[in-house]
């Protein structure tokens, strides 16, 4: 008999999420039919989507992992072999690896629920969550695609620190731009610092304004947008013309919002006409052929040492709220995940 735990939302968000909204559980799973398998994770991802992702109360909240196969009746999968999960906050799961993803959300979310680790060489696994997976993808397609930065443009990523923002900056850096980043405490400058980021600084403590003052006084050419609001409409304001900003994620808004994400008032529309500025949304998974080929060359990067990352890894399956929490209170540094 295997003996599962997962996590469930027992409450609804109401304002900032809290440990109270989640409770974990136990389940008995069942034996595997042909075909199945039964899966272990290894570690799990947290991210800011989680967070305004429309799950109803009493289920399982979303969340990749890279597993471990455990018990196998699929030639395919033998035990032992190691694969990227959506199934959620679960330590174990009995699943057929053709299976729909249960978190399919068209254009956002993949269908599949099963996929293979790419094959990039000996990397450690956890970063197919991260700098090798789907947040790194969003910084390299976002930067490269959207802003399409060019030799000697001044380049501003807000959550800079982050896993997205932080491959941002440094492929903005690779291509001969000056890189200004903000982030929200003194370990992260440092970090940024030490990227190689030319301009940082505390937004808790320096407005965006005032930094680009200093920084950049004749305006920025592009800007990568992690968190959207107040910040992000003084962002657009320093855009030169024919600036490019990449919409990449809105994380101020997310721990505000009772359910999904409301309408957000789009008055940056009439700036973006007059200045002639391309402002570009990104769902990074419309970039799903070209996947491989960004790994391969961002895998090169990490070897040459030119594109560096942080992992905060929490220890243990019970640590997946807490770690949610985390990235709203956005003290660890680096990429979150959940060693299970
Ligand atoms: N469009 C797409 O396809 C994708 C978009 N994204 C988006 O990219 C952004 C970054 O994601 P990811 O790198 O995984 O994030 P991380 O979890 O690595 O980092 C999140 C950071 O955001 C900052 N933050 C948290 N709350 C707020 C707030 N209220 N206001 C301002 N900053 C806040 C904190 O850093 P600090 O405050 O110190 O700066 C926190 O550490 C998110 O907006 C996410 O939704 C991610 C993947 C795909
Ligand atoms: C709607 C907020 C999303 C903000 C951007 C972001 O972080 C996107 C991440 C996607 C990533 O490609 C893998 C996913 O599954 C993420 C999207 C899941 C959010 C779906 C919300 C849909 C809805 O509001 O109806």
């Amino acid at each position: 008999m295997v003996v599962a735990r997962r996590w469930i939302q027992c409450k609804p968000f109401q304002g900032a999420a809290t440990l109270e909204c989640f409770q974990l559980i136990e389940e008995e799973l069942p034996g595997l039919k042909n075909d199945e398998i039964l899966i272990e994770a290894l570690y799990l991802s947290v991210d800011p989507y989680m967070r305004v992702y429309p799950i109803q109360v009493d289920k399982t909240p979303i969340a990749l992992q890279v597993a471990r196969v455990k018990e196998s009746k699929n030639a395919a999968y033998p035990v032992g072999k190691l694969v990227l999960a959506m199934v959620g906050w679960r330590d174990k799961t009995v699943l057929h690896p053709d299976q729909f993803n249960p978190y399919y959300v068209p254009r956002f979310a993949p269908e599949k629920t099963i996929s293979e680790l790419p094959d990039l060489g000996d990397f450690p696994s956890s970063l197919y969550l991260g700098i090798l997976g789907m947040p790194g993808l969003s910084g390299y397609f976002g930067l490269l695609r959207q802003c399409r930065p060019k030799k000697g443009d001044v380049v501003l990523i807000s959550s800079a620190a982050s896993a997205v923002g932080s491959v941002a900056g440094q492929i903005a850096k690779l291509k001969g731009c000056t890189v200004i980043g903000s982030a929200g405490s003194q370990k992260k400058i440092d970090w940024l610092k030490s990227l190689g980021f030319d301009y940082v600084f505390n937004y808790k403590e320096t407005t965006l304004d005032e930094a680009l003052q200093t920084f950049a006084p004749d305006g920025i050419d592009c800007y990568f947008d992690n968190v959207g609001g107040s910040y992000s409409q003084t962002a657009l304001n320093a855009l030169k013309p024919r600036g490019r900003m990449c919409c990449c994620g809105y994380i101020s808004a997310y721990d505000t919002l009772n359910h999904q994400l409301d309408s957000m008032k789009d008055d940056l529309l009439l700036k973006i006409m007059v200045n002639e500025l391309s402002v570009s949304g990104l769902m990074v998974l419309s970039f799903e052929d070209e996947f491989q080929e960004a790994l391969s060359e961002m895998a090169q990067w990490i070897k040459e040492n030119k594109l560096k990352y942080k992992e905060t890894i929490f220890e243990g399956f019970t640590k997946m709220p807490e770690a949610l929490l985390e990235i709203f209170q956005g003290t660890a540094v680096g990429k979150l995940i959940v060693k299970a």
